[in-house]
């Protein structure tokens, strides 16, 4: 059994590093030929806990690293976890899809392998049936459901446990025809995956499966934001113990309850505008989403107006960013809401200082001399006249009054609620705990 994974970000590269680890006849495959050197060396492109480990694992097995498309002719199954990105207007980009699905389909002509492609990017209802299918019938001159098999895979991992996600999903979703390539599809995740539900569903429900997963976290997370920004107007009330609390209820569940900033990140904002203007396309309004994106944006608004009221104006004030990852414990920062509070805050005019312990590369990259570093938490908050923590990152709960003492004024806003139980001197406010 050989197979090739196409596109070595956060999705394709764990599935690569898991599975060679496991021993497969893996070939992992990217555009991106600097990429392809740096994993061949055992170094991700990215920081991902556990990944660096599995991939030197799968190195010293059977494992291939390469930007030659050539190779997928003698695999079984290729997995395609390509980037789909946003276009201005919400919907997907589907061009990495359509180049590497051409490829494929020109290496399946005249191919007598008998091949299963697989789709993890995340596609909207349709894609699949409209657009990938009739390029590879297309090229290849094959037909689906009987010369090859063409399955939609969706990923539902999670940055930061992106390797314990991907050798133990909550569920696999297969979505295809009943074919003998359907079979052997769910034979493959069954021995690799013996405790997981396995979901055989057609393409567009899987399609669809993928987007209902993540419109419902984000929704989740936009209820108990709007919740905390009523607790805040309530006196000493406290969203993190009505979160605990109804969490305990497990018809609600305790997850995805934790009110901050809002939620960022490479998916959940993406996903949800591709599902809003999926479904304004076919002709269905989605008040529900659109409004769990409308309190997603009013977020930052409110941690804005509050530091211009209290500081009476932002121009020219010295402020401190701590956190600029999308979440703890990556140095990952798409379409993070702290990059986004950064951009609002340099539009008028504030003099932006940031600290995170491992995204400060990832942020040069977007703001370059526009705004300064520091490696020390103590020393961004030197002079400052407002800190606002925007991610949760362990070391912060280090931060005491001995280290605020050299701010020039003591105004904290903490979006995570990381010192609500100690007591800072300091102007304190906390989202969701109320004055
Ligand atoms: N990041 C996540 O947590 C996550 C989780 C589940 C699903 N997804 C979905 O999976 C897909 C991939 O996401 P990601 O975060 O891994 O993306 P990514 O941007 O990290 O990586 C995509 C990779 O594909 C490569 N690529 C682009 N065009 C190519 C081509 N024509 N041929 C070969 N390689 C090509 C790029 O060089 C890049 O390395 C997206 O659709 C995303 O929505 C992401
Ligand atoms: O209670 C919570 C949980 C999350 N967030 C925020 O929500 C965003 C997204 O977090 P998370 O879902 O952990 O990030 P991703 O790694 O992007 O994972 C999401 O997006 C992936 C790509 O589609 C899916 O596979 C995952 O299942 C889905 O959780 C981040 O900004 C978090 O800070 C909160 O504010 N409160």
């Amino acid at each position: 059994m050989k197979i090739a994974i196409i596109g070595l970000g956060f999705v394709g590269l764990s599935l690569t590093s898991v599975l060679a680890a496991k021993g497969y006849e893996t070939i992992g495959i990217d555009i991106d030929i600097k990429k392809c050197k740096e994993i061949s060396a055992g170094n991700p492109p990215f920081f991902e806990p556990k990944l660096e480990k599995t991939l030197r694992e799968g190195l010293k097995k059977k494992l291939t690293i390469s930007n030659d498309f050539s190779l997928v002719r003698n695999c079984d199954f290729i997995f395609v976890a390509v980037g789909t990105p946003q276009k201005s207007n919400g919907a997907i980009d589907l061009s990495m899809i359509r180049k590497s699905i051409t490829k494929i389909s020109k290496s399946m002509y005249k191919n007598k392998k008998d091949q299963i492609i697989f789709i993890k990017s995340t596609v909207t209802p349709g894609t699949m049936k409209n657009v990938i299918l009739p390029i590879l019938e297309k090229n290849s001159k094959k037909k689906a459901g009987k010369e090859f098999g063409l399955i939609s895979n969706p990923e539902f991992l999670q940055e930061t446990s992106a390797i314990k996600d991907t050798k133990f999903p909550h569920a696999v979703v297969l979505g295809g025809y009943n074919t003998k390539y359907m079979k052997k599809a769910k034979h493959f995740f069954s021995k690799l995956h013996p405790n997981t539900a396995i979901i055989i569903t057609n393409h567009q429900t899987a399609e669809m499966v993928k987007y209902a997963n993540n419109s419902f976290l984000a929704t989740k997370i936009s209820f108990i934001n709007q919740l905390s920004n009523i607790c805040q107007n309530i006196p000493e009330a406290n969203i993190d113990d009505i979160s605990k609390t109804i969490g305990l209820d497990q018809r609600i569940g305790k997850l995805f309850l934790n009110a901050g900033p809002g939620y960022g990140g490479s998916c959940l904002p993406k996903d949800m505008k591709a599902l809003i203007n999926f479904a304004n396309d076919i002709g269905v309004k989605p008040s529900l989403l659109n409004a769990v994106e409308e309190i997603n944006t009013k977020q930052l608004e409110q941690i804005i107006k509050l530091v211009e009221k209290k500081l009476k104006g932002i121009s020219s004030k010295r402020i401190t960013i701590m956190g600029t990852a999308f979440k703890p414990n990556t140095d990952d920062v798409r379409d993070s809401i702290s990059i986004e509070l950064i951009k609002k805050l340099l539009k008028m005019k504030a003099n932006i200082t940031i600290y995170d312990p491992k995204a400060i590369d990832n942020t040069k990259k977007i703001f370059d001399k526009k705004i300064t570093y520091e490696d020390s938490m103590i020393r961004a908050l030197e002079n400052s006249q407002c800190a606002i923590f925007m991610t949760y990152w362990k070391e912060f709960e280090k931060i005491n009054n001995k280290s605020i003492r050299l701010m020039k004024r003591k105004l904290i806003i903490d979006c995570r609620r990381i010192f609500s139980k100690k007591n800072m001197n300091a102007e304190y406010f906390a989202l969701g705990i109320g004055k």
